[in-house]
Order: structure tokens, then C-alpha cells, then sequence
């Protein structure tokens, strides 16, 4: 059972390195990866991110030595084009479609019945947030982002008020927070953390396979409370207490982290 712990308590993977490969020194580990803020720095506009060269090739040569999967919030099909790995897995709109080598392709079917749900809110929402600016729309396949990095302070209220009352006429949806995102989901008891535990299933013959999961976001905790047989690590920091084990202080330590591992 994972505690939440302050973010600042948490040990360094770095620092402990070898304590935390003592924990998988006979059982390769799964390896779980979030996109934005842990494999790419996090920038002002959402499609602008991307992973440096040096990263790219440390997650190659990573996917030739062990089972990974990158588990994202944006669409499945947008992450995959950004980190151009023809043969992991991913998971997309936060879990909710799920694709791997040999054309596996795993949707969820209940959030299926809520497209145009989504198609009508995204509408709604972009009539109602029309005066202000810099708000930008993201549509997944099964969420919706809407971005206010861009948008002025004195408008942020306004913004999340909007979002708030209209949602409120949306039983089937509900509400979950980013980095400067507020992001619409189905309301469906699915997660990162589900969609991790799908896959540590789908990567591995072992019952219960040890994992490494890292990530940055609040969106992140579900994977790390969730993990059942493995190791989270929180990068950076989102505000909140977390259930991660251990700590990496920025995307530099991810790859002197995921370097250690090859
Ligand atoms: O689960 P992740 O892979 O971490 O994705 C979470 C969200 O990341 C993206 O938004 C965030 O990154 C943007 C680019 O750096 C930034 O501009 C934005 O403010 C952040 O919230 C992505 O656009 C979303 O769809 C993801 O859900």
C-alpha cells in the first residue's frame, strides 16, 4: 500500500541508484513512461513539444533492452508520432486507448459511447470561452484539454468558473487538472493507473512483473498508487503530496536515470 508523502522527503533515484536496482537485480523491469514534463520539457505551446535528440535515443536504445510503454495524456496517435518508437507500447488520452506492436489496438468501449458527448461539450466550451484570451483547445480522442498557460491572471477565474458551470450539465464527464490544463474526461472509474496494470499484463508472462513508473503530474499518482509490484518516480513536482518512492529533480536526471539502466 503506497502512503502520500511530501515531494521533498522522497529519496533521489539518482542518489540512490544502486539501493533502487538492488530492489529489481533478478527481474528486469517493466519500464512506464509519461511524455510531457518527464521525456519533454514542458513549453508554452502544446504543440511544440517534443523530445530532445539525446532523449530519443536513450528511450531507442532503452525499448531494444526492456518491455516499455509511454503513458500520456495527449492522444494516442499524437504521442506516438512524437516519440516515433514503431515497436512499444502507448497509452493515450490518459489511458483510455491503448496501442502496441502487431496493430494491438484497445479502446475503452464505455468511453467509445461518449464521443459525441465530447463533440458537443467541445463546442459549448469553445462558444462560452470565446472572450478570453489565450485559451487553447486540445481534443483527444477520448478528452478534451483546454490549455490557460496563455491565458492573463485576472481571467483564470473566469476561465475555470465557465468550465465549472458547464460541466455541471455533464453527468457523464467530469473534470481533472494539469499543468495549466484543465482536462474533461469520461466519467469513468479509468485511469493511467488502470491502464498501467492492463499493461503490465499485456508486457509481461509474470504474474505480477515489477515496474518503474516515471512521471510528473498529478495525472502521474494514479500509476503511482496503483503500482502494485514496483517502483514510482515522481519528476520535478505538481504542487501536491505524492505516492511516488523516489524522486528525479528534472528531465537531465530522467536521462542520467534511464542511461544507468541500459
Ligand atoms: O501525461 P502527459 O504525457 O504528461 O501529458 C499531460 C498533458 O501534457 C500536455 O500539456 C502539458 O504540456 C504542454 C507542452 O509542454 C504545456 O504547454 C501544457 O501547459 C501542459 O499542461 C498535453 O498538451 C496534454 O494533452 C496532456 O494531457
Amino acid at each position: 500500500m503506497k502512503t502520500l508523502r511530501d515531494p521533498k522527503l522522497l529519496d533521489s533515484a539518482i542518489e540512490n541508484l544502486e539501493e533502487l536496482q538492488s530492489k529489481f537485480s533478478h527481474n528486469k523491469p517493466l519500464i512506464f513512461l509519461d511524455f510531457d514534463g518527464t521525456l519533454a520539457p514542458i513549453v508554452e505551446n502544446h504543440e511544440d513539444a517534443g523530445m530532445d535528440e539525446e532523449t530519443k535515443k536513450i528511450v531507442n536504445e532503452l525499448s531494444n533492452n526492456y518491455a516499455i510503454a509511454v503513458v500520456s495524456g495527449r492522444g494516442l496517435s499524437d504521442v506516438r508520432d512524437k516519440v516515433g518508437l514503431a515497436d512499444i507500447y502507448y497509452a493515450g488520452s490518459h489511458g483510455f486507448e491503448i496501442a502496441g506492436p502487431n496493430n494491438f489496438e484497445k479502446d475503452n468501449e464505455e468511453a467509445e459511447k461518449m464521443l459525441p458527448v465530447f463533440d458537443e461539450i467541445e463546442q459549448k466550451l469553445q462558444q462560452e470561452l470565446n472572450d478570453i484570451e489565450g485559451v487553447r483547445f486540445e481534443r483527444k480522442k477520448f478528452t478534451l484539454a483546454i490549455h490557460y498557460r496563455q491565458v492573463t491572471q485576472e481571467k483564470i477565474s473566469a476561465f475555470h468558473n465557465i468550465i465549472e458551470n458547464t460541466i455541471a450539465n455533464y453527468p457523464k464527464l467530469h473534470k481533472g487538472d494539469g499543468k495549466k490544463v484543465v482536462e474533461i474526461k469520461p466519467n469513468i472509474d479509468w485511469h493511467k493507473g488502470k491502464a498501467v496494470n492492463f499493461l503490465r499484463k499485456e508486457l509481461s508472462d509474470q504474474e505480477n512483473p515489477f515496474s518503474i513508473y516515471l512521471g510528473d503530474d498529478t495525472t502521474d499518482e494514479d500509476a503511482f498508487r496503483e503500482m502494485e509490484n514496483g517502483i514510482g518516480i515522481l519528476v520535478g513536482e505538481h504542487g501536491n503530496d505524492s505516492y511516488a518512492d523516489y524522486r528525479l529533480e528534472s528531465i537531465t536526471q530522467v536521462k542520467q536515470f534511464l542511461k544507468a539502466l541500459l
